[in-house]
């Protein structure tokens, strides 16, 4: 059993999460997507999911990102770019460890899932207020191509941040 910061037991679910950071229009965008149904309904997300048991976080997240935008990535070309770690602290079982990757292209046309609406962003227009709050502390920096570490701790809202520790990632 893992005792997290805020002293509330609790297993985290390994998840992976993918960033696809590409050229469009001139500009540089991101796809994100609007969380259709679970955790966070309505919010939008960065793709992925759950790991399977026996599944890698890069299988994860490449098996993730499939099939909730319809796109596919290549695992290998995949940068493992940020580990964060968000605490719940009213509600330990939503405790998760992400492993976030950046990928630069895909394969495929974009289109809804049962789970996920894709949206296409540009980098300096991050839609900040429909993501979960922490979003802003270090989706900026994920955008921008940065590797880092973070460990977020929610309020008992579920919703503000408590605590955000964020360290650079070499
Ligand atoms: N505090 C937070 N900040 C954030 O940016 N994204 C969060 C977040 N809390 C949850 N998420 C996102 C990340 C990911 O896209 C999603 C969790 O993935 P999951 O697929 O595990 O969701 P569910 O619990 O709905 O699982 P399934 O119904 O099994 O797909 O929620």
């Amino acid at each position: 059993m893992t005792m997290s910061g805020n002293s509330h037991s609790s297993n985290p679910r390994p998840v992976a999460l993918v960033a696809l950071l590409a050229e469009r229009d001139g500009n540089a965008q991101i796809l994100l997507g609007r969380k259709l149904r679970g955790f966070g309904q309505g919010k939008i997300v960065l793709p992925g999911g759950k790991n399977e048991p026996g599944e890698s976080s890069r299988q994860a997240a490449v098996r993730e990102f499939f099939e909730e935008t319809g796109l596919r990535v290549s695992g290998p070309d995949l940068q493992l770019a940020a580990r964060i770690e968000f605490r719940f602290s009213s509600l330990p079982a939503a405790d998760m460890d992400c492993m976030t990757f950046i990928a630069r292209s895909a394969e495929g046309q974009a289109a809804s899932s049962d789970e996920l609406e894709p949206l296409w962003f540009r980098i300096d227009q991050l839609p900040v207020d429909q993501m979960w709050q922490d979003s802003k502390t270090w989706l900026p920096q994920l955008a921008a191509g940065q590797r880092f570490t973070a460990r977020i701790v929610l309020a008992s809202d579920n919703i503000s941040v408590q605590t955000i520790d964020f360290d650079p990632w070499d």
